[in-house]
């Protein structure tokens, strides 16, 4: 029936739950079920009350966050941490956050869950993941998800239904446009596009009236809060925004998607916890990998849908970055030209450009 949450809006409603530190119940085929929270909204008080009802609890990491923690990953690409009895929240919550790394190394070796399925383990932590915490969560197994979960009024997620899912991204709707004169050309506008899965809007603004059978000087920028408004010096953010648009308004003509994926892909909180640990000596990469995070979150599909929907298929692309025209190319939207965006380096973000381009490939 058509009131009933369809699977993209239940694994919506589990992201919010986590966000809120609420548990969701997930369960598969063979009659295993467990419940799930985000280590980092997790509180003494939900601790105690999962290990009442299961036995057993583990903390999920990627593959990523066990190597840092050198705890042996025997599910590829994730560890089921073995949570010990007397471990309290501020352990458990060590395992997932770097930010002690360094000064309280955490006293080893942990042992990691070798027997066993890690298939709801690996859906907990991604839905901690789209919802921009920290990639871990608590797991216990309890008896029978599904009656738990409408006992207690969880959120309740199947893994068959669920898996083909959770690399989706949700279809994008523009909701609102207008007119907006700007520094750069009187002849703006800006698109708003909305998921329909509740999550994150991104903008398209489009200067001037260019021809959608011709190639479009276009750039994908993805939100960085501290260079685009706060003028960070530690990375090229903000100055490339500006550099795009002033060479749109120069040329009277362009498509500027403003995509909310900041800290690419990994949320503001996260990025300055890379920030942090970054000003600890290790790079920008290093730093997403400690947390948990792969070297680059973001899917730069949602690009592709925006222009698509917006009448656009070929582009002359304002950037450095080669993973973005693959993306373009991959995904429908033909890449005419790369265009070098090279502006805003400063004494601050010299390295962060030179691991870009070491680790990263970007186009020096
Ligand atoms: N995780 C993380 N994100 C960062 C860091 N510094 C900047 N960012 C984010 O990196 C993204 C940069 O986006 P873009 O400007 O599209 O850059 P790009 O992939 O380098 O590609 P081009 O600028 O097109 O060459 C933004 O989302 C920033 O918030 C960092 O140290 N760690
Ligand atoms: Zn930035």
């Amino acid at each position: 029936m058509s009131l009933v949450p369809d699977i993209s809006e239940l694994l919506a409603r589990a992201r919010a739950d986590l966000r809120m530190g609420v548990p969701v119940a997930l369960t598969d085929d063979s009659g295993f079920s467990v419940l799930a929270i985000a280590t980092e909204t997790l509180t003494a008080q939900r601790l105690a009350d999962l290990r009442s009802v299961g036995e057993d609890p583990v903390v999920a990491v990627t593959v990523r966050r066990a190597e840092t923690l050198k705890a042996r990953a025997y599910d590829g690409d994730l560890a089921r941490v073995i949570i010990p009895m007397d471990a309290d929240i501020a352990w458990v919550q060590a395992v997932a956050d770097p930010s002690d790394d360094l000064n309280a190394p955490m006293k080893g070796p942990l042992m990691t869950r070798r027997q066993g399925n890690a298939n709801l383990h690996r859906i907990a932590i991604a839905l901690a993941k789209s919802a921009r915490l920290l990639p871990a969560a608590v797991v216990v197994p309890i008896e029978d998800g599904r009656s738990f979960a409408a006992t207690h009024g969880l959120t309740c997620i199947d893994h068959a239904s669920a898996a083909p899912h959770l690399a989706d991204r949700s279809e994008l709707h523009e909701v609102a446009a207008a007119r907006l004169p700007m520094e750069v050309s009187e002849a703006g506008r800006l698109h708003i596009f909305r998921p329909e899965d509740g999550g994150e809007e991104h903008y398209a603004v489009e200067i001037g009236r260019p021809e959608r059978d011709k190639p479009v000087l276009a750039r994908l920028h993805s939100a960085c809060f501290t260079g685009d408004l706060m003028g960070s010096l530690k990375c090229d953010c903000g100055p490339q925004l500006r550099g795009a648009l002033a060479q749109m308004g120069a040329e009277g003509a362009g498509v500027l998607l403003y995509l909310n994926q900041e800290g690419r892909g990994i949320g503001l909180a996260n990025k300055m916890r890379a920030y942090f640990l970054q000003d600890q000596g290790f790079d920008t990469v290093e730093a997403n990998h400690r947390l948990g995070f792969e070297d680059d979150e973001r899917d730069f599909r949602l690009g592709s849908d925006i222009l698509k929907s917006l009448g656009f298929n070929s582009v002359r692309l304002l950037t450095n970055n080669p993973a973005k025209i693959a993306m373009m190319e991959k995904t429908g939207i033909a890449v005419a030209e790369r265009v070098p965006l090279k502006v805003g380096e400063t004494a601050h973000n010299r390295g962060y450009l030179a691991t870009k381009a070491a680790k990263s490939g970007h186009l020096l």
